[in-house]
Parts: C-alpha cells; structure tokens; sequence
C-alpha cells in the first residue's frame, strides 16, 4: 500500500516552539482496502445537479476560505457537475501527487487533445509520460538554460525601455504578457522575439485559451473553431522552428561539406530535436515530430502563467504599493523590497559588472526571495485538477473512484487578493516550499520534494516554524511529483533577469494601488495594472 507519513518526529504530537501541542493527523493517502467503511470527507454536496456551483460564482475566493476553515484541509463540494474533493496544505497535496498513474490521474478537458496534442505531457501517462519528460527535460534544466540568460536580458532591457518611453500609463499586465511571450520565441523557438512576433504568439494565446472555455464547436466563426486555427497556426511555426533546428545540426557536422561556421540556431528546440534524435536508438523510442509539436504546444501554455508572475512584480514593486507601509507579519512591503533589490543589484554589479549574466543571477539571494514571493502571491496556478482512479484514503477519509481532486498549491489561495508581500519569509528557508522551513519555490534550482521532512529534520515543527517570525506557508507554484512544471528554471530566470532590470533602471507607480485580481477564466488584475513608469535618474 503507498503511503506518504508525517515525519517521525512529529507523527505522534510533540510540543512546538510557540507552546502548542500539534496534534497529530492521519496525514496518509493509500489505497486502503477497507476505504469502502471510512467516512467521506466533511462538508456538502449541495443542491441536485447545479450542487455549490452557484455560491462558488458568487462568493469568489472566500468560496475556499470559509469551507476550509469550517471543514479542515480535505473537504467534500460538488462544482461544475461533479463530486469534488478540496485538498489544501503540502502535506497532504504532495502525497496525492505523488500518488499521479496509481489513485489519481490528471483531469483535462476532452479539447485539450485537439488544443494542445495528444502525445503533450498533459496528456501522457504513466511510462511514457516519464520517457517523453526525460527526453524533454535536459533543455529546460538550469543547464541549459543558463546559456540564454544574455539574450533574456537584452529582450527584458529592450522591452522595458519601451514601456518607459511609451505612452503613460502603460497597461502593465498585457506588456508583461508580450515580454513572456518575446523570452519564449527567443529561448524556445529560437526566433528574434520581435514585438510582431509576440503580438502574434499572445494572439494565438488568446484563442487558445477562448477555445478552452466554450462548447466545442468546429466553425469558422466560433470561439473554439478559432482556437483550432490558431493552435495550426502554432503549430506551423513550431515546424518551421524544427526544420531550422535541423539544417542547423547538419550545418554543424563534421560531415557538412558546406565548410561555413555554424548557423546561431540556440534554442530549447533545437536541443529537443537533438534529444529525439538520440532517443530514436534507445528505449525512450522514436520522438516524432508530432510529438514535438505537441509538447512545444503543452510548454506554450505553461508560458502562459509566465505573464501574470511578471505583472505581480509591477504590482508589488511599485513604489506606491499597498504593502509600502510594511506588512503586518514582518515584511518590508514593496517600496522598501524595492530598495533591498537596487541595494543587491548594486552589489552584484560591483562584482560581476553590468552585464546580466547567470553567474549574475546566481547571487540574486535577495532577488530570489522577491521571485519566489511573487509566485506566492495571488498564485498563477492556483490548484491542480485530479481524477481519482480507485476509492483511496486520505487523511482517514475516503475518496471514491471518479471524483475529482483539486490539490491547492499553497495557502494564499484562500486569501487571494488579501495576503502580505513578504520576500523576507523566503530568506534563510532551504531550497524547497513551504516559507516555514521547508518547501520549494523551485526556481534555477527545483524544488525539492521533501519540504516538511526536511522541516522536522532540523527540529522545527512544518506547521509553527517560520522565518524571521513570518506567518509559515506552504507553495508550490510548478506543483510536485512527475508531473511538476518542466518550465520552472525559465521561469525563475526570466523573474530574475526582469527584477535585476527593473531594480538597477527603472521607477514607477501603480494607477491603483489597490487593484485586486480576479481567478476566473485565469488570474488576472482587474483593470489591466495601469503603471506609470520611467527610467530612474
Ligand atoms: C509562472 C509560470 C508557471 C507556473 C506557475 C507553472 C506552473 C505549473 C504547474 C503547477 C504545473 C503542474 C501541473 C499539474 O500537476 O497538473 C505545470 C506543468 C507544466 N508546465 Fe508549467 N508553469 C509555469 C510556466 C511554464 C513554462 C514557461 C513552461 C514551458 C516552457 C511550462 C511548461 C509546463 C509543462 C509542459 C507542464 C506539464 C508537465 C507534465 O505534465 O509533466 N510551464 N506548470
């Protein structure tokens, strides 16, 4: 039977440092045989057929904040037609994902097939999800990546220097939206990152994800009929980025009659037509290029929360940020994060001069702090959807086959719009992802999967531990398990790069302050994020 324990020190209850006993849960999932007796988890199913649909439009975010405080961190609602179980805290969201091929499978719309591919990621399961994951991680590693951090930095300099000298306000979140895009034409497909070409890849992006939110029906006219065209269009120049990454490697063998230097064809592409080369010969098997159009799809839909963590930079950062004044559990806030960034830029300036370098990026310790609040913060991806396969047990409760679970990547969903800016909580926690000791933020670095393990490892109790007297939390933006985000060193090297830009050049206050985010179809500031924003002096 699979089972994910507590850590010993901590499974039987033992006094933590603020005096508390904690209690002891039943912190496992397992296929338990006797499942079938163990009650459902807590809560209510709702009225027939529309079940808590209707509260869940209408109350937002404190949909998930007054249920789980009534109802702990695993309850039962039904939503959007199904049975639905809530899963919140690392615990107990690790050990589902952990669970990914044997309790739980991921749940993807019945269109994801024809938007993103059969053969993405998304889709795969079990053996040859994690042969195609192997086969496509080396070009997202750090590795790789960190060889792309120059051409990152010019696309960053180049855009924001454009929004300073453009007209004001600039609309923030759609300009971080075009910077994301520009940075995956780059790294991925290899091309100039142009603002044509970002235009045309947030175009495309759009109808994509209108195409995901209507009935599927195949017209010209209709939103998803234009979604199809569009993932076509994507397609194509995923193609043309292949047949590139082609001619590129036969102009670079020794074999190559044509004598001339290498064509500059660097990208993430190109190294993944290189994998699926070397894979045809080993047990991985042939990678065709369907498969790789597929997956250069699936990578350009995690982009697509890429965007919104650079937008919550502007928010947060800003000088007229709400969280100026400090926050009430120990943060510094925005206007004087902002200064502990230029104070730390200026260092690494002193040390490695102006460029931006990975070398650069890797004494961002600060910075790093400030990239892994802001995926925290009013997260991106706030849930994961599962479907369990079998019933199984979790937390001594029974979860029947067929419903969906909804795994929580971190405490701040349940205070969307309401949380404290605070990268202090990030400094002095280890490489993982909760703030209080354990957990991964992930980053140039990924996150490990052993957070709350390595809480009690060194003494402190997951639950009261808390850096620099910080509220601890749990987050888990690139999700845990085998199916967490290949894209996370680009992401945390783009987040780097954009607050080293932003820190040693520019100034800009927020329209309003106060802007809140809405969740639905996808997080998203509510007026745009109006920023006016210059070069500092
Ligand atoms: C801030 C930006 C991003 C966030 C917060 C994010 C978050 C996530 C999360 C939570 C998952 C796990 C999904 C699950 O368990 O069902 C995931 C998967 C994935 N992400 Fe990202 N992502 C981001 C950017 C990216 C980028 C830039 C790429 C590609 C270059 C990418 C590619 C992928 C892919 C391909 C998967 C599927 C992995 C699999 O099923 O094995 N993501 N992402």
């Amino acid at each position: 039977m699979l089972r994910a324990e507590a850590p010993a020190s901590w499974r039987h209850g033992r006094r933590c440092h603020a005096g508390a006993w904690c209690k002891p849960k039943r912190p496992y999932v397992g296929a338990a045989a006797a499942s079938s007796e163990l009650p459902l988890p807590e809560g209510s199913l709702g009225l027939p057929v529309v079940g808590e649909t209707l509260e869940l439009i209408t109350s937002g975010d404190t949909f998930g904040t007054s249920r789980r405080e009534r109802y702990g961190d695993v309850y039962k609602t039904n939503i959007l037609g199904a049975p639905t179980v809530m899963v919140y805290g690392e615990e107990a969201v690790r050990a589902v994902l952990a669970a990914e091929d044997k309790l739980v499978a991921s749940d993807w719309p019945q269109v994801t097939t024809t938007l993103v591919g059969p053969d993405s990621l998304n889709l795969l399961t079990g053996p040859r999800h994690g042969a195609v994951k192997r086969a496509l991680s080396d070009a997202f590693a750090d590795k790789a990546l960190r060889r792309h951090v120059p051409a990152i930095a010019a696309l960053v300099q180049e855009y924001v220097a454009g929004w300073a000298t453009g007209p004001q306000p600039t609309p923030g979140f759609e300009s971080c939206q075009l910077l994301s895009q520009a940075v995956f034409d780059r790294v991925v497909l290899g091309g100039a990152g142009g603002r044509d070409r970002a235009a045309q890849l947030q175009a495309i992006m759009a109808a994509l994800q209108a195409g995901f939110n209507t009935p599927p029906l195949q017209l010209p006219f209709t939103d998803y009929g234009k979604a199809v065209a569009a993932r076509q269009e994507f397609g194509q120049l995923v193609s043309q980025s292949i047949q590139r990454s082609r001619q590129a490697a036969a102009a670079a063998s020794p074999s190559s009659s044509s004598g001339s230097p290498a064509p500059a064809f660097d990208c993430a592409m190109a190294d993944v037509v290189a994998a699926a080369a070397a894979a045809a010969s080993t047990a991985t098997g042939a990678l065709p290029d369907s498969l790789l159009v597929d997956n250069a799809t699936a990578a350009f839909f995690g982009n697509a929360s890429t965007g919104p963590s650079l937008a919550k930079a502007l928010q947060y950062l800003a000088t007229n940020s709400e969280s100026d004044a400090g926050s009430s559990d120990g943060g510094r806030g925005g206007g004087a994060a902002m200064a502990a960034l230029r104070k730390e830029q200026q260092d690494i300036m002193s040390r490695h001069g102006p460029e931006i370098t990975a070398e650069a990026l890797d004494d961002m310790l600060y910075g790093t702090a400030v990239a892994r609040e802001l995926l925290r913060i009013t997260p991106a991806v706030p849930a994961v959807f599962r479907l369990a396969l079998v019933d199984f047990e979790l937390q001594g409760r029974r979860i029947p086959q067929g419903w969906r679970v909804w795994c929580h990547l971190g405490d701040s969903v349940t205070r969307y719009n309401k949380d404290h800016f605070n990268p202090e909580r990030w400094l002095g926690s280890s490489n993982s992802s909760s703030s209080g000791g354990g957990g991964g933020g992930g980053g140039a670095t990924a996150a490990s999967a052993g957070g709350v393990a390595e809480a009690a490892a060194v003494g402190g109790c997951p639950m009261h531990s808390g850096a620099g007297g910080a509220k601890p939390e749990y987050s888990l933006p690139f999700g845990s398990g085998v199916r967490s985000c290949l894209g996370r060193n680009l992401v945390m090297s783009e987040l780097l790069v954009t607050l080293a830009v932003l820190a040693r050049g520019f100034e800009w206050e927020t329209v309003n302050p106060a802007e809140q985010w809405g969740v639905v179809p996808s997080p998203a500031p509510k007026e745009g994020l109006r920023v006016r924003l210059r070069r500092r002096a």
